[in-house]
């Protein structure tokens, strides 16, 4: 059972808003300059990870109240109910268990009384013995030729997590090409089968629940054109795989079975890419490589479930995170990866963490009234610097930022990762400290500016700093320190929701829409007029009919 403490009735909550105003007057500066072992203090490395929050407006009280913040709100009895199999997904009556896709120790993990581990090691070792067949060439297509192009059908989960893990660890691929379709958007499907040959391609089709409107689309018009090419009905089987939790959905849809890779409704849709979902990634990289992205986010899941809170990386990530979300009321989470690999980790975890963690009812099923999930967004830097960063320096909203850069990078390419790292360090250095008054007047003086001009333009070049950031720093991008930091972040999700007492782990928010297109779908097959609408989804519908 999870807690459902309202955190805001704790006594951390009372104390934590009192230290609140006290924190608010004072400048990150100020608060650097008054201690010279802030670093060490505000900084945990966890191994070839360093996560440097000492660039928040947080002080040793506020780290101790939002830890008892944690403890008041049971985090510890919530972790050791996740891990130990506990059905904690309630409104889908369901253990939540990641991490056994990527226990790597083996210690068994029991749902309903039956030890999950030997089906998880069972689809491993199956995906090992297909991505090697696939990669050495072994496995023929049905005029003979070996797979060069593997095209991933999935949307949501079943295809952000291997879309960003195999963008993530390209320094590591192999020869096949590896092409994602997920829109709907007839486009993506026929723009993606203009590069690729029918008698070389292989399609992944993902999905957990195999019901989901754009993939089935998808999958279905992907098995036309390859029929349409002379294949036949028995040559699908070489070219089409399902990863997913519905084998007679699977069969329905004509792929055999002993092509489908299956993982378990206890697997949420955004955690699914340890899963049979990654086999695309496996793909990719080898399954060698494979098997070390577990074994990253392994060693994260050990160290969320034993570290103490204040050396645990995805626990102060999460209450950080509640400190500026519950208290400044920022409304947003900006991630920023200052690696080029990395240039779909913000959008992965706009799913993982808006799709987790936007929920206003609390786990008694009444309204919070409180703010819960933040909007994630963000974009590699340092491109994000000549387009939004002008708003995070000198804009009216409090944006806290989490920077990600690897120390190593897999293109040693003469002076750009100096460049690169330069502007990492530079933008949290300017965002805490800003440039004052004086220093602007100092530097248009020295600009050999007139005092007339100066005071024009001088306002408009000071920075107030005092702009929160966390820093990753990681040795190295590799499949084991990405698996270690995507599970960090994971945890962080799974931290914030149970101190707002909300359930992290549905996702009721993305029905209503998919019903109502349900019922518009038929209304859009002839021209009638429609009126069974408000005036604006009428007037919408019929000119779209008029134009079409
Ligand atoms: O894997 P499926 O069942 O096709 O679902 C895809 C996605 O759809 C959702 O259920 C809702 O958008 C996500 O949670 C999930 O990742």
């Amino acid at each position: 059972m999870l807690p459902t403490t309202d955190f805001t009735t704790t006594q951390a909550y009372k104390y934590l808003t009192d230290h609140y105003i006290d924190i608010v007057s004072k400048s990150l500066k100020e608060m650097f300059d008054a201690d010279d072992q802030r670093f060490n203090k505000f900084s945990i490395q966890f191994e070839d990870i360093l996560l440097d929050y000492s660039k928040n407006r947080i002080d040793d009280e506020t780290i101790a109240l939002l830890i008892q913040l944690a403890k008041e709100c049971s985090l510890k009895e919530a972790i050791d109910a996740m891990y130990s199999g506990e059905k904690i997904n309630v409104t889908e009556g369901r253990p939540v268990l990641h991490i056994a896709l990527r226990n790597r120790s083996n210690t068994p993990i029991y749902v309903d009384g039956k030890d999950v581990m030997p089906d998880v090691n069972k689809v491993l070792d199956q995906m090992k013995a297909f991505s090697e067949a696939i990669i050495s060439g072994e496995w023929k297509g049905y005029t003979g030729k070996a797979i060069t192009d593997v095209v991933n059908i999935g949307i949501g989960g079943s295809d952000l997590g291997p879309v960003m893990v195999t963008e993530a660890l390209k320094a590591y691929k192999n020869h096949l090409n590896l092409h994602f379709v997920s829109n709907v958007d007839g486009t993506h499907i026929v723009e993606t089968l203009k590069a690729v040959d029918p008698e070389t391609t292989l399609f992944l089709v993902a999905s957990k629940t195999f019901t989901t409107q754009e993939t089935m689309g998808n999958a279905h018009s992907a098995r036309d054109w390859f029929l349409a090419s002379g294949a036949t009905e028995a040559d699908v089987a070489k070219h089409f795989a399902a990863l997913s939790t519905n084998a007679a959905a699977v069969e329905k849809f004509g792929i055999d079975t002993k092509n489908m890779f299956e993982f378990w409704d206890w697997v949420g849709g955004r955690y699914s890419l340890w899963s049979a979902i990654g086999l695309s990634i496996a793909l990719s990289i080898g399954f060698e490589n494979f098997a070390d992205l577990l074994a990253g986010a392994h060693a994260t899941d050990n160290h969320f479930k034993s570290a103490e809170f204040d050396q645990n990386i995805p626990v102060i990530m999460g209450l950080i995170g509640i400190w500026y979300n519950n208290f400044f009321e920022a409304e947003t989470n900006v991630i920023l990866p200052y690696d080029q690999y990395l240039h779909r980790f913000s959008a992965y975890f706009q799913q993982g963490d808006m799709e987790s963690n936007g929920k206003h009812v609390d786990r008694n099923g009444k309204d919070v009234d409180y703010s819960t999930g933040p909007i994630i967004w963000g974009e590699p830097g340092t491109n994000g610097q000549h387009a939004f960063y002008q708003l995070i320096h000198q804009g009216t909203k409090l944006i806290p930022a989490d920077f990600i850069a690897p120390a190593q990078s897999h293109n040693p390419l003469g002076e750009h990762h100096n460049m690169l790292l330069s502007n990492f360090f530079a933008q949290t250095e300017a965002l805490m400290n800003g440039k004052t008054e004086e220093v602007v007047i100092e530097e248009l003086k020295a600009a050999g500016k007139s005092d007339e001009e100066i005071v024009k333009i001088a306002p408009f070049k000071v920075f107030e700093g005092n702009r929160p950031t966390n820093s990753f720093l990681i040795k190295k991008i590799t499949p084991y320190t990405l698996g270690a930091l995507i599970a960090a972040y994971e945890h962080k999700i799974f931290t914030q929701g149970i101190i707002w007492n909300i359930y992290s782990f549905d996702q009721w928010g993305v029905e209503l829409g998919k019903q109502l297109a349900g019922k518009i779908l038929p209304e859009l097959k002839d021209n009638a007029e429609i009126s069974s609408h408000d005036s604006s989804t009428n007037g919408l519908i019929n000119q779209y009919k008029a134009w079409r």
